[in-house]
Parts: structure tokens; sequence; C-alpha cells
């Protein structure tokens, strides 16, 4: 039809009213009846919407809400009329808006779908949410979105996928057994440690990896702590499936449902081998030598300890055996330190073969072994008896050959043995006394066992107290020196050799022979043999300014220690020069012992001495282990022959063979040679006969304070070096106190 044949039709009136109204009121009606409808199914739409327990919103494109149900107001905190000012941007996390812009696109593409998404509440919380979105393209295009909180299963999730993956990659062995004890699953390293695959260990009972080392009474404890407390930890031996019996750190914890019921057992567990390993050897390394095995010195002093305790309790006697192999060290350098090892193990296993097992056999360094023996006897006879008799086994058996590395090697032990009963001795001063015993052992000559003596202790015990004395003499200027003359062929005085002597306050005159061995060995024959210098240094100072004296030749001894110091040239450098003395009218007499270190920096030393016009005496020549061969490189000026010598030198061929000997070397060297000790015209007869032209002793005097050899000299020899030493008034020198 032509649009004006229409347009015609449409206009005309009768046609209005009788075809057209009509239609018109139909179509209205039956819109309103649509409407009607459609209302009706908004209304149930609302209505399901808003009872609805999951969250819904309606949005436009661009995300403004434009519809939120209750739920959805309650899960996210915000009110609906807040909602409905705001976009799903502003309700979600800052790091998902990227992600909720790619939602929507899908939306919009696809026509739905299903994503996850966080939301922020209101106060802040995170929610997981589960959104299902449709799109409508109706009002310019919508998102409807029916929305979840998923939060709490998301986290059930998580923690269940982080205990599966602790489960399965944890380091310790995991077991969980039903309330039967049933074991219903294990863990990978539960296979690693046992050797069990889970198969093989499922339906069975945690008895199949029992060791068999723990009484039931141990299992019987373990599960009444288990059923009590809920749990039980502790260390337990286990067998794995190979059979190996290995130490394990077990926590055990009983898991209950809300009725308090226990459901499950879950055994976590480690192997703890290495550990224990570990804490082993850390125990050995601090209780044990780590050569021979044996109990070390903290060891021993805490069994000692306690074996005083309980002595002082049961009255038992027991003792302590303090054994030292003899001239190990020889070994130990000619052999080499390999072989000196195990030369100490083999006398540690020696040792232990001929003691109880109850004794402690302990080593307290290089080659000092010490054994404990306890609970011997309750009478001391029987006692010191028994322990003589295994002591002296134990010698035996140590002296006995050693076949080391197809090495025959022939040692022997001193032993010192020491008693004890009770408490009331030290441990320390128990140790001390065996000890000392053991010195007595070296002393009777080695490979020897002697018991602890309280004369002996008594000689350590004033040896002490003298060298605490010794250390204030010095200081308290306790020291004097004594002068003895030393004379030519023709008894002129060439001059005199220095002797020290410690006058103590209570001790009164103490001589040389008593305290310098004690000097010597606690260093302190450094500060006497420093005194001594000084004091002969300012002697000579004096003397130069006397006619009489000023010839004289002061010998003063010197200790291999003090040589030995590094800054002994410059020392005596100091004081000569200090003291303004001429250094050729000081004599320095070294032993053999200082020569027989280290001769290239002996030497040394005595050519810078002599450099600066020192005089050195070789002195008691011929006692020591002089040889030709050192002797030729030192620089001495003289040797001073040893009294010993010149004592028999009238009766005993030997000595005066050997006092010609010496005479003729000094002669063949070109040195002066001087004898000490003369006490006899027989004996200066000899050694002037035989080329010996000075001479020192009692014939001549006695040491003599310096006022008296003052005298004498200046008695003897009105003008210097000309008149014989006018001697002996022997009788009146020896009745000087203290000489
Ligand atoms: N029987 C006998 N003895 C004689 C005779 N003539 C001298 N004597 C003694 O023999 C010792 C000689 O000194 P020495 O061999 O160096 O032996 C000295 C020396 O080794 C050491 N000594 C003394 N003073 C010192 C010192 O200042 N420093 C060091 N390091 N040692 C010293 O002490 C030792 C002993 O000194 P003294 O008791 O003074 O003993 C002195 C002296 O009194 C004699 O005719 N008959």
């Amino acid at each position: 039809m032509a649009d004006g044949a229409l347009l015609l039709i449409l206009t005309s009136p009768m046609l209005y009213v009788f075809l057209f109204r009509p239609l018109v009121v139909h179509i209205h009606a039956r819109n309103r009846a649509v409407e009607a409808l459609q209302k009706s199914k908004e209304e149930q739409f609302k209505a399901m919407v808003h009872t609805s327990l999951d969250g819904f919103w309606i949005t436009d494109r661009l995300g403004h809400f434009l519809e939120v149900n209750d739920a959805y107001c309650q899960l996210i905190g915000y009110s609906r009329e807040e909602l409905l000012n705001m976009s799903l941007y502003e309700a979600v996390t800052l790091e998902e808006t990227r992600a909720i812009k790619r939602h929507f696109r899908n939306v919009f593409e696809n026509g739905s779908e299903r994503f996850e998404t966080r939301n922020q509440c209101k106060d802040g919380r995170i929610l997981t949410i589960e959104a299902s979105a449709n799109y409508s393209s109706a009002g310019g295009g919508q998102l409807y979105c029916f929305v979840r909180d998923i939060t709490e299963r998301r986290e059930r999730e998580e923690a269940l996928r982080l205990a599966g993956s602790v489960f399965n990659n944890v380091e310790e062995a995991v077991m969980v057994t039903d309330p039967k004890n049933q074991i219903i699953a294990v863990n990978p390293a539960f296979t690693t440690i046992t050797g069990y695959a889970s198969d093989e260990v499922i339906g069975k009972t945690p008895r199949i990896l029992a060791s068999g080392k723990h009484p039931s009474a141990f299992y019987r404890e373990m599960w009444r702590q288990l059923l009590n407390m809920g749990s039980w930890t502790g260390e337990i031996w286990d067998k794995r499936k190979n059979g190996e019996i290995y130490p394990k750190w077990l926590t055990i914890s009983a898991v209950k449902d809300e009725q308090g019921e226990t459901v499950e057992y879950v055994a976590i567990f480690s192997d703890i081998t290495e550990r224990k390993r570990a804490e082993e050897e850390i125990l050995n390394l601090a209780f044990y030598d780590s050569l021979t095995k044996l109990p070390n010195r903290r060891l021993l002093l805490d069994r000692i300890h306690t074996a005083l305790s309980m002595s002082a309790r049961n009255h038992y006697f027991g003792a302590v055996l303090f054994l030292d192999m003899d001239r190990f060290k020889v070994l130990n350098d000619t052999l080499g330190h390999d072989h000196g090892d195990l030369l100490l193990i083999e006398v540690a296993q020696r040792i232990q073969a001929h003691v109880r097992e109850v004794d402690t056999v302990a080593r307290l360094g290089g080659d000092e072994f010490v054994v404990l023996f306890e609970e011997i006897s309750t009478s001391a006879d029987e006692a010191t008896q028994k322990v003589a008799l295994i002591a002296e086994k134990v010698r035996a058996a140590l002296a006995a050959p050693y076949s080391l590395d197809g090495h025959e090697h022939h040692c022997s032990p001193s032993i010192g043995v020491c008693m004890y009963c009770g408490n009331e001795e030290s441990v320390d001063a128990l140790l001390k006394r065996a000890d000392m015993a053991m010195y007595q052992a070296k002393d009777a000559g080695r490979n020897a066992v002697r018991f602890f003596d309280p004369v002996m202790q008594q000689a350590v015990e004033s040896r002490a107290a003298l060298e605490a004395d010794l250390r204030r003499a010095v200081p308290g200027q306790q020291l004097r020196l004594y002068y003895q003359v030393q004379v030519g062929d023709d008894h002129r005085p060439l001059g005199a050799e220095a002797l020290v002597r410690w006058e103590h306050p209570v001790r009164g005159m103490v001589m040389p022979a008593q305290f310098i061995p004690v000097a010597e060995e606690s260093s302190l024959i450094l500060d006497v043999g420093h005194w001594v210098l000084d004091a002969a240094c300012r002697q000579l100072a004096a003397w130069e300014k006397n006619a009489q004296m000023r010839n004289m030749v002061l010998a003063v001894n010197v200790s291999a220690q003090q040589f030995r110091m590094h800054d002994f040239v410059e020392k005596v450098t100091a004081l000569t020069h200090s003291h303004g003395v001429n250094p050729a009218r000081l004599k320095l007499e070294l032993t053999e012992s200082v020569v027989l270190n280290d001769v290239a920096d002996v030497v040394a030393k005595m050519r810078a001495l002599k450099e600066i016009g020192v005089k050195l005496s070789m002195d008691d020549f011929g006692m020591g282990y002089s040889s030709l061969a050192y002797l030729k490189q030192l620089p001495l000026d003289q040797l001073k022959i040893d009294q010993s010598f010149v004592r028999n030198i009238a009766t005993d061929s030997n000595d005066a063979v050997m006092v010609q000997a010496i005479i003729d070397m000094a002669q063949n060297f070109r040195m002066e040679v001087i004898a000490e000790g003369v006490e006899t015209e027989a004996q200066l007869d000899f050694l002037k006969r035989n080329g010996c032209l000075a001479y020192q002793g009692y014939l001549f005097s006695k040491p003599v304070p310096v006022d008296e050899f003052e005298q004498n000299v200046m008695i003897s020899s009105p003008e210097p070096q000309t008149a014989n030493f006018q001697l002996p008034p022997l009788v009146q020198l020896a009745s000087q106190p203290g000489l």
C-alpha cells in the first residue's frame, strides 16, 4: 500500500471510531496486561534478589552501582545508599581494579563470566568473593552479578594446601594413626628415615618400628602421658627397615574432635643419629684425649673428686698412680712424633690391660698418665700391698720392648703412687704428691715405683718457701757480694771472683748452693744475675779510685739463662758505661751449659762481649760435655779447672791426668788457665809444675766481704802488684760466719 493511502485510512474519522479506537484500546489493554505481568515479575525478581543469601548488585557499564541487595550491603559493610553513590571499583582492593576491568570486558563480550575477586569492606577487611556476572543491554547496558563470600573456604583450602605441602616436603617424618593406633598416613620423609614405603605400613601399628631397646615400662609411661596430657616428646631408639637401630626425636600428639574424642594421633620425628654423633664428639673432645681415647685431665679430676667423696663415706682406701715414660723426649726427637704417638697409644693399652675396668686410666698430656684406683680395701696395709703389686705389674709391662712401625724401642716408666682415704686432701694435693713420688722414682734411677714420702713433701714445701722468700731478696736488698781472691804463680792477687750471698732476716746467711738452683728454676736468676753484675761493676768503679785495687779483675758468674737473654750484651755494655768501668776489669765466668744450646748465637754474643773488652772464662771446665769441637770456636780468655779435679790431683792419677790435659789444651788454644778449689800446698805444687799459673782456693782465702778482701789485698801488696798475697791465715778466715 502507498503511504498516501495509509495516511488517508488512518485519518478517516470512521475508521478511527470503528477500527482504530478499539484496536488502540485493545493494544493499551494488552500493554497494561504485559506491564502488569512485567511488574509482577520485577517484584518477584526484586523479592528474590533482596531475600537472597548471596549478595547481588547491578552496575552500569562503568561500574556504578544501580542496585544492591541487603546481603551484599551486609557483606561489604556499606549501606545501600552509600553503595548507590559508589562504583564497584571503590569496593574492590586497589590491586583488583585491573582485573575487574578485564572481567567487565569479558562479560560485555561473552554475556556472562564467573570470576573471583577481592572486595574491601568499609572497615578495611578484605574478602575473597566469588562473582557470577551477566550482561544485559537494557538501560544502556547493565551488569547483574551475584556474589558470594568464599574467604573462609579459600583460607581453609590454603591451610590444607599448606598442610599438604608441609606434610610432603617437611624433613621430619610424619605418621598419622587412628584411635586404634593403626597407621593411616605417612609422608615421604617417613619413608626416607625408616625405609618403609607408605603401603608397607598403612594398616599396621607403629610397633613395626620398635627397636626392642626400650623396656615395656618405657612405652607404658609414654602412653600414660599421651593419654593424660595429650602429647609425648622424647628421644627413642627405633629400627629401620634394614634392621639398623637409630635414635630419633619424637613428638606424638593426640588430635581431638569437638567432643574431645581422640580422632587421630600424629607422630612427628626426626633422625638424630648425626646430632648424637656430634654431641658425642664434643663430649669426647671435652673429656677424652684424642690420641689414646683415654679420659683427659678434666675428666680425671672430676673422677678423683667423686672418688674422694665416696671414700669419705665408705672409708675405703684408694690410690693415684702418676706415671711418666723415661726419656720419652729422646724417642720423640730421634724417631719422630709419629713414633712417639704410637708409643703413647701402646702405653695406654698396656696400662689398661693391667688394671680393672673400673679403674680410671687417664692421660694428662705428653707422656704423663694417671691411674685412679678406687675402693681397694678398708685396710691401709692391704690397700698399699695391692697397689704396690699392680704398680709393679704396670711398670714391668711398660718396660717391655715396644715394636713401633717395625722399629724395636726400649722405654720404661717412672711411677709415683699416693694413697688416699677420705676427702681431707684436695684433688690437687693428691696429684701433686703422686707427681712428687714419680720424681723420686726418677731420681732413684728411673724404671721404678715409689710411694709418696712425707719427708720428700717437706723438702718440696721448704723449697717453695725458699723461692717465695727469694722473690723478695733483690727488692729487699738482702743480697751481698763476697770476694774470693785469685792469685798468680807468685801469689800476687790478680783479682777476685764475686760470689753472691743472701743475708736473709730470719734464715741468716744463705749460700748460693742452696738458692741458685731455686733461682735457676724460677727464672729469678735473671734478677739475681743482674743485681750481681750491677754490684760487681759498682765495686770495680770504686776500686778504680784506689791505686792498690785499680788493676783487680773481677770474675762474675753468669747463668745460662742470663746469657741467653737477647739483650745480655747490651746490658753488660750499659752497666760498664753507667758505672764508668773499664770492661777489661770484668771477667764473665760462663759454664758449659751456656754453650750447649745455640753455639752460633753464643759465639756471636761472646765476640760482641770481647769487642767491648770484657774477659771470658769457662767455669767448672772438665765437668760437662766439653768438646774440642766447640771449644776451639769459642773466643775464651781462660779455662777454669773445676775444683773436683783439683781436689784429688795429688792422690788420684785420673784426676791428675785430666788436669794436665786441661792445662795443655788451654796452652794449645792460647788461653789462660786457672785452678779453683786449691786447698793444699801439694795441689798448688802439682799445678805449678804442670804449668797452671793462676789459682783460687781456700789455700789463699775463702770468699770474704769487700772490706776484708781489700784489707787482705792491701796487706799482701803494699805496692800495686809487687808483693805476694800473704796467705794463709786460714784459721782466721775459716772463722768468718756464714762462709
Ligand atoms: N771446698 C772448697 N770450695 C771452694 C774453694 N775455693 C772456692 N770454693 C767455693 O767454690 C765455689 C766457686 O764458685 P763456682 O764454681 O763459680 O760455683 C758457684 C757458682 O756456680 C754459684 N754462684 C755463686 N755466686 C753466683 C752468682 O753471682 N751468680 C751465679 N749465677 N752463680 C753463682 O754458686 C756456686 C757456689 O758458690 P760458693 O758457695 O760461693 O762456692 C764457691 C767458693 O766458695 C776451696 O778451696 N774449697
